[in-house]
């Protein structure tokens, strides 16, 4: 195992890296496809939801495009915008789409999972020792997120872990808003708004695309193997150091 990494700020994937795949396919994405329905009928009219509502709109007409035997142009009538809207967020749940309208209806959808106590965020047992780790450094390395899922659903799965509450240790969040995780710009972005150059900052990703994206950027990367992750390309096991646990970044 080569040396740990010399950084000053942790940027972290959250889902493969350091929550469980499964806790999301098999908590987070049935919860909402179960209550994206009844979400919308109950909250239609609320101010926070028009506005996604409106983006969710725009995205059919880009996804039909692509996708165009599965995706339905959203209707303006309620009751037959409701149909579309579910009929949409299913199948992009199903397909795994990491569109940002639809992250955001989903981040939605589980703060009333997570308020209720019906989930908790998943950590994996090595993670809290880790951050509490480098918050205690002299001076603290900053640790940011950024995935795929909405700002709002990141604090929620830190709010609401079975950790606790661990909001305390994270500087920052960011989401598909910043751009896609497969983009070197992204990446860039993230820096400049962190105030770090990319060359000081470690990645932490389950995700070879994300990886060569970020190393493009100029971060450092380390590729992360959890129990029911996807099975990482030799070309990926080549190119990057892979780690099994963040004990290896300290
Ligand atoms: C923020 S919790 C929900 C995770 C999610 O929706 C997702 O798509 C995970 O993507 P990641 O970029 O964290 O691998
Ligand atoms: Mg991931």
């Amino acid at each position: 195992m080569p040396p740990p990494p010399e950084f000053s700020a942790l940027l972290l994937d959250i889902e493969g890296t350091i929550t469980s795949i499964s806790f999301v396919k098999d908590q987070l994405f049935p919860y909402a496809y179960d209550h994206v329905e009844r979400y919308l009928q109950e909250h239609f009219e609320d101010g926070g939801l028009q506005g996604i509502i409106s983006d969710l709109r725009g995205l059919a007409k880009e996804q039909l495009l692509l996708d165009p035997d599965q995706v339905r142009i959203v209707r303006d009538n309620k009751a037959e915008a409701i149909e579309d809207l579910v009929h949409n967020v299913r199948h992009w749940i199903n397909t795994d789409k990491k569109l940002t309208a639809m992250k955001a209806l989903q981040g939605l959808i589980w703060e009333e999972a997570y308020r209720r106590g019906d989930v908790k965020g998943h950590l994996y047992p090595d993670v809290l020792p880790v951050l509490e780790l480098l918050c205690k450094r002299s001076p603290p390395t900053p640790i940011y997120i950024y995935s795929s899922g909405s700002v709002h659903a990141q604090k929620l799965l830190f709010t609401h872990s079975i950790n606790g509450d661990i909001t305390g240790k994270l500087s920052g969040y960011f989401d598909t808003n910043v751009g896609l995780k497969g983009e070197a710009e992204s990446y860039k972005s993230i820096c400049r708004q962190i105030g770090r150059d990319a060359s000081e900052v470690l990645f932490l990703t389950d995700v070879e695309a994300e990886a060569r994206a970020a190393n493009e950027a100029g971060l450092q990367v380390r590729l992360v193997v959890r129990q029911g992750n996807a099975p990482l390309s030799e070309e990926a096991k080549k190119d990057f150091i892979v780690i099994h646990t963040l004990d290896d970044i300290i």
